[in-house]
């Protein structure tokens, strides 16, 4: 990595002559790839000279995009104060933040009910099962 770029660094390449992203505190220059992009120009000229992390990983790009992506580094970001905190990717969320695995959570409670049910259902069955036989 050659060089370490602030956020007011990168700020200042917000064109699309020259524009800069920002994902995963690595900078990116994506000038050259404005025209090409799959996605189209406009999502990029959106993140320009920002922290491009969460569209990006929103989007779930390839590995392919991802070597694309590497082949246009440039340097990495300096984080000083003041900056906006890293952006997180949704999935990150998901399984680093508290209460973000609600829907797994509930499937295990679903299972448990099932479960319970299930054995409440056999008993009352071998119950009635063996007072029939008396
Ligand atoms: C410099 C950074 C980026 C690179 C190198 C890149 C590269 C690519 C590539 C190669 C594809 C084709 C599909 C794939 O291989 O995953 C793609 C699709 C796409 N990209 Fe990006 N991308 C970048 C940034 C972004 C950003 C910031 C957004 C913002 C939302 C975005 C939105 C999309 C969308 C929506 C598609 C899907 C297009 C479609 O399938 O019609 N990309 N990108």
């Amino acid at each position: 990595m050659s060089q370490e770029l602030t956020f007011k660094e990168v700020a200042a390449h917000n064109t699309k002559k020259d524009l800069y992203v920002v994902v995963h505190d690595k900078v990116y220059n994506s000038s050259s790839f404005v025209d090409e992009h799959p996605g189209g120009e406009e999502v990029l000229l959106d993140v320009a000279g920002q922290d491009a992390t969460e569209a990006f990983e929103d989007v779930g790009h390839s590995d392919e995009a991802r070597e694309i992506l590497e082949g246009l580094l440039v340097g990495s970001l300096k984080r000083v104060e003041g900056d906006p905190a890293p952006k997180k990717a949704a999935t990150d969320k998901i399984a680093a933040g508290p209460g973000g695995n609600d829907t797994s959570g509930f499937g295990v409670g679903l299972y448990a009910i099932i479960l319970v049910g299930g054995l409440a259902a056999y008993f009352a069955y071998t119950f009635l099962q063996s007072k029939d036989s008396k």
